[in-house]
């Protein structure tokens, strides 16, 4: 039998790994076994404590599978094939990727009898759509290829939209994208039945190659904090952060709480939430043009041993 692959893919801090919670979870309840692939820009992991430990998950770290690993993602989608016992991939990609470099590995000759692509599943923020001013052209130009090859289209974050917004936005992705469907979402819910159901693709539109390349300046930052930081002073240096940081997530070893402390910044909003066991107090920041040496030093001058 050949094992189904999603890909899910959309930008920065949009709900991907929110969403694969809920794949996770429909394909248990259909008693299908995942595996999941997971690409991350940093040089650690934050989202794969997502994935419950009887799930195979491989992670391909500090770089995003379109620019930098697309080589380490064949032999780890081999590696997968030897030695784990799966009916689905879910392969999340960096909010970075092109989802097209990815198609391009799963459709691999190489592959050609063990995989069934499903398709591109696509979350988009509708908040940071709405406002995609603010972003450089290269992301820009990210974000409408991740909406325009996908299959299926997550508009999530709809509680931060009213109905008329909601209606432009929709409007807009199928201007965008007339052939995917559409669900509007919160917290990247949506029944799965209609997904799971579609056939498979075997080749993907004409799409323009020589735009895949196109180089995007993010990069990411990834600091451990070694001692303890005042609530107020990491506020005040996440309001500090200027507006091309476009996301940050990671643990805060918080002053006053036992264990480090989720934090989640996407799109100008941060979230704090209380984490129930010690998680490494890594902290990854994304986003373009960004001065490493002055991040790593301010975070340095909060962080109180
Ligand atoms: N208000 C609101 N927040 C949401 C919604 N969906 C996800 N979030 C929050 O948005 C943040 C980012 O969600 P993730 O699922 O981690 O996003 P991601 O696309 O996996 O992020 P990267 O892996 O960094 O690209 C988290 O704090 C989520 O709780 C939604 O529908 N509404």
């Amino acid at each position: 039998m050949k094992k189904e692959v999603f890909i899910l893919s959309g930008f920065l801090g949009s709900g991907k790994t929110t969403l694969l919670k809920e794949v996770l979870q429909a394909l248990k309840n259909e008693n299908k076994k995942p595996a999941v692939l997971m690409n991350e820009l940093g040089s650690v992991s934050i989202d794969s404590d997502a994935v419950e430990e009887d799930t195979a998950l491989r992670e391909l770290l500090d770089g995003c599978i379109c620019c930098t690993i697309s080589e380490k993602l064949e032999s780890q989608l081999q590696e997968l094939l030897v030695n784990e016992q799966f009916d689905v991939l879910i392969i999340e990609t960096t909010g970075a990727a092109h989802p097209v470099e990815v198609v391009d590995s799963i459709l691999s000759p190489l592959f050609a009898d063990k995989f069934e692509f499903k398709g591109i599943i696509t979350v988009v923020d509708g908040k940071q759509w709405n406002e995609r001013s603010h972003y450089s052209p290269s992301v820009l130009h990210l974000m409408r290829e991740q909406i325009k090859h996908a299959q299926f289209i997550i508009a999530n974050k709809m509680d931060l939209m009213n109905e008329m917004e909601q209606g432009m936005f929709v409007y807009e992705l199928q201007q965008l994208n007339p052939d995917a469907k559409v669900y509007l979402t919160n917290y990247s819910k949506v029944s799965m039945e209609d997904i799971f159901s579609a056939g498979p693709i075997r080749e993907i539109d004409e799409y323009d190659k020589a735009s895949i390349g196109q180089h995007l300046s993010l990069q990411a930052v990834v600091y451990t904090f070694t001692g303890e930081v005042e609530g107020e002073e990491f506020e005040e240096w996440v309001r500090q952060q200027p507006e091309t940081i476009y996301r940050m997530k990671g643990y805060i070893p918080l002053r006053g709480k036992k264990y480090p402390t989720m934090f989640q910044y996407s799109y100008g909003m941060p979230l704090f939430m209380p984490a129930d066991m010690k998680y490494k107090t890594n902290f990854v920041i994304i986003g373009e043009g960004i001065h490493k040496t002055d991040i790593i030093q301010s975070l340095e001058e909060i962080d109180h041993s």
